[in-house]
């Protein structure tokens, strides 16, 4: 089982080590918050966080790596937990996997940018099979995922419906690629309304129809997209929503009463994310004495 303060007697300056090096970093590249909180919930997401998407196989290798499933599109700052991994096992070495290192990093990313600061249990063990691509293409949301397929999900990993919507606020940090959203803006199926939404218009002039540059280029989540605050959702109701999921859950029956409340209560997201935040890092991990604790994140050893 992962608990609170597994760390104290064998490596208590973990916690330290972790704050000071994604804060440093975030002053560095003030889009690492936003990475680095993606990168853990697409960890968690193929078999539970245990450091699976940070291995990198042999080019030869029969297994593939996870970063080679195309939902992988944009993740970023993998080099940052190895970083923080070497920091910690040159001061406590073979203690502390690297899956407990990602939510470390994950937490920090999201109260340095002015998020809550979440209390984490730890106890994670690390992956030693070799990571899947294939199981990243089916485990991942695709990025035209609708309300229902996420509320799915969600449920399936013990979120009740309210920390579902919270869970979702994530996005009120970083940014999407062009490629991500094309099949939502110019989908053949749906003819073009005559009065296209404004922000409709503001997507597809920055992300143009065939560009062959929309895995590089990208729109910002929202306008304060370095700061994790609740505007997210107020952006969403104003019809402001990048993704798919982000423009329909404010209009969803289900989802929407949460979505207006979060927009006007800031604290009563921030209290939904952290308790959704801690079931989605604890669903499904390797604890006690399953896997490893790898010596570098990036490799099975
Ligand atoms: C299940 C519903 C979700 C879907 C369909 C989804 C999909 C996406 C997509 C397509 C992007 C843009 C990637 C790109 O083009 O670079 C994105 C970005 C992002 N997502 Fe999600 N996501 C979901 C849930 C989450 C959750 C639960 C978290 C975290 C707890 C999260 C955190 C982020 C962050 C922080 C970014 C910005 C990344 C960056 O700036 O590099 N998302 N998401
Ligand atoms: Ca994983």
């Amino acid at each position: 089982q992962v608990s609170y303060g597994f760390y104290d007697k064998v490596c208590p300056q973990v916690e330290n080590i972790v704050r000071d090096g994604v804060q440093s970093m975030s002053l560095t590249d003030p889009t690492t918050p936003s990475a680095l909180l993606r990168l853990m919930f697409h960890d968690c997401q193929v078999q539970g966080c245990d450091g699976s998407i940070l291995v990198d196989l042999e080019s030869n290798s029969y297994y593939k790596s996870e970063m080679r499933s195309s939902r992988n599109l944009g993740i970023r700052k993998r080099e940052v937990v190895n970083l923080l991994k070497s920091v910690v096992e040159a001061q406590c070495p073979q203690q502390v996997s690297c899956a407990d290192i990602l939510i470390l990093a994950a937490r920090e990313a999201i109260s340095v940018s002015g998020g809550p600061r979440i209390d984490v249990p730890l106890g994670r063990r690390d992956s030693s099979n070799p990571p899947n691509s294939s199981l990243a293409d089916s485990s991942l949301p695709p990025s035209n995922l609708g309300v229902n397929d996420m509320l799915q999900l969600f449920a399936q990993k013990g979120l009740s419906l309210e920390e579902s919507v919270a869970i979702n606020g994530a996005h009120t940090l970083g940014i999407t690629h062009c490629l991500s959203i094309e099949s939502r803006l110019y989908d053949e199926s749906k003819n073009d309304e005559p009065n296209e939404h404004e922000f409709e218009l503001y997507l597809k002039l920055s992300c143009p129809k065939g560009s062959l540059t929309s895995n590089v280029s990208f729109v910002l989540n929202e306008p304060t997209t370095l700061t994790f605050d609740n505007h997210y959702f107020i952006n969403a109701i104003n019809g402001r929503g990048v993704l798919r999921i982000d423009a329909e859950i404010p209009f969803h029956p289900l989802t929407a009463p949460y979505v207006q409340r979060f927009a006007a209560d800031q604290d009563a997201f921030f209290k939904a994310f952290s308790s959704a935040f801690v079931k989605l890092s604890t669903y499904g991990v390797r604890t006690g004495s399953q896997g490893m604790i790898r010596r570098h994140c990036n490799a099975l050893s």
